[in-house]
């Protein structure tokens, strides 16, 4: 092991990295407040300052994958479509396997400069989490309670407000809904069967009522599809804790950009459509796995100096106060304070673990574990006896 990569391997470099990330953060959060005031006055400029504020965060996460993992984003694209990506709205479709798919989507966001404005139709529970779920609140992100019944109205309003956002944005949809574990694709093969589709051996069968009222929704507002494949080469199987420990992967994302005009409108016509994407992205990765490649070019896309130098200015602003404070405190002497600082620090480290435990697949949720439906379900429940009376 080279002397860099034991530094960053070394707990105290991640405490500092996670202390510049947590402040940071915060500081950011409490900007992002006071622009509420600016939504009613001047929305389209609340919506920019706020696409400027949430780069500031997400990109330290970016620079992390980028700059202190080393990680290879290599990009897969036809050179015609690719002189669009950045340039026009889109929705995003990617495949759901690994537990770093969100900051490898982030870094080609950022590579193509919509990383401020990026946008997902996320689960409910990830509003919760702090700086990022609070972050995208401003940032007028899509949250689902992956209960379309409860969902039909609100992810349909959600998606309607961004018909005037004022920036080019990526829409993500994780159209399988939950990260792959071989439980759940065992499952979603059942219902494929039960459905008469062919399998997949990739990925799970992918939900498509998302999807559809995305395409209805924005029609008009977004130009393409872009059907994105990510996988790792080697077999790796990344983690935003490798990630932290200066791991370097290397990430393979094939894209194909397809018009929105050639997708259906109409619902069944548009879940076939999706179905078949599926079966095709599952082409891709069976090629990947054959080849180790995807097919065609690959489209040259070197990292930007801005995200290290975001990280650079939230730095030199944040450890010089932080060095002055631990001097302060241990010339004091007092085991009090020292006592109490060393709480934060522990107190700091646990609330981050709990951050990144939200990125590990085995701490996901049960969605997609069972078989039945809801509605399945629903029908199954014992009827309420209708003619009661007359028995
Ligand atoms: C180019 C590089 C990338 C650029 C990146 C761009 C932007 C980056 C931005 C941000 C990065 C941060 C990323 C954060 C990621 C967070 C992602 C998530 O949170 S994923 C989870 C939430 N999202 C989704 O679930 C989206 C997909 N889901 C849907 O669309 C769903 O339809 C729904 C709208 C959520 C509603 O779900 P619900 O379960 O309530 O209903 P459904 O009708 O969908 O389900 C019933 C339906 O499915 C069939 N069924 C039942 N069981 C299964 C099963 N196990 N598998 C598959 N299908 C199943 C069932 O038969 C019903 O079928 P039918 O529709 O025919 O009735
Ligand atoms: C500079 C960086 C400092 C590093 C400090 C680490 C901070 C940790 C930040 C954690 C960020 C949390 C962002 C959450 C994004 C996770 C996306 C995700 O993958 O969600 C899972 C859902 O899609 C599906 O859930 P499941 O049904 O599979 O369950």
């Amino acid at each position: 092991m080279g002397l860099l990569q034991l530094l960053k391997s070394q707990f105290l470099c991640h405490l500092l990295i996670c202390y510049v990330f947590l402040v940071s953060g915060l500081i950011v959060n409490l900007l992002q407040v006071f622009t509420l005031p600016l939504f009613r006055i001047h929305k389209q400029l609340a919506r920019r300052i706020n696409c400027r504020l949430g780069y500031a965060i997400s990109s330290q996460m970016v620079a992390l994958l980028e700059w202190w993992s080393g990680t290879d984003c290599v990009l897969y694209s036809d050179p015609q479509s690719a002189k669009l990506y950045g340039k026009e709205n889109a929705i995003v479709v990617l495949n759901h396997n690994f537990e770093i798919d969100f900051l490898c989507g982030w870094t080609f966001c950022e590579r193509y400069g919509v990383l401020g404005s990026s946008k997902v139709l996320a689960k409910k529970e990830l509003a919760y989490v702090p700086l990022i779920g609070w972050m995208w609140y401003f940032l007028e992100i899509v949250f689902c309670k992956r209960r379309w019944e409860e969902d039909r109205t609100t992810v349909v309003q959600s998606l309607r407000k961004l018909r005037d956002y004022p920036e080019n944005f990526w829409f993500l949809l994780h159209c399988e809904g939950t990260r792959f574990t071989e439980k759940k694709h065992r499952v979603s093969m059942q219902v494929a069967e039960s459905k008469g589709l062919p399998k997949l051996k990739h990925h799970l069968l992918p939900r498509t009522k998302g999807f559809c009222v995305t395409v209805q929704s924005l029609r008009g507002t977004v130009s393409a599809v872009y059907d994105s494949t990510l996988n790792f080469r080697n077999n790796e199987t990344p983690t935003l804790l490798g990630v932290l420990n200066g791991k370097k992967y290397h990430a393979d994302l094939y894209v194909r950009r397809i018009p929105l005009d050639s997708i259906p409108d109409d619902e069944a016509g548009c879940a076939a459509w999706l179905h078949k994407l599926y079966q095709e992205k599952d082409q891709f990765q069976e090629q990947y796995y054959q080849t180790g490649r995807f097919p065609g070019p690959t489209v040259s896309l070197p990292r930007r100096p801005w995200t290290l130098l975001n990280w650079l200015f939230w730095a030199s602003l944040l450890l010089y106060p932080l060095g002055l404070l631990v001097v302060r405190v241990v010339g004091a002497g007092s085991w009090v304070t020292i006592l109490g600082t060393v709480a934060l620090c522990i107190g700091a480290s646990v609330g981050v673990r709990w951050m990144i435990g939200q990125t590990e697949i085995e701490k996901g949720s049960s969605y997609g574990n069972r078989l039945m439906t809801r509605q399945l379900e629903a029908r199954q429940q014992p009827q309420p006896k209708q003619n009661a009376k007359q028995c």
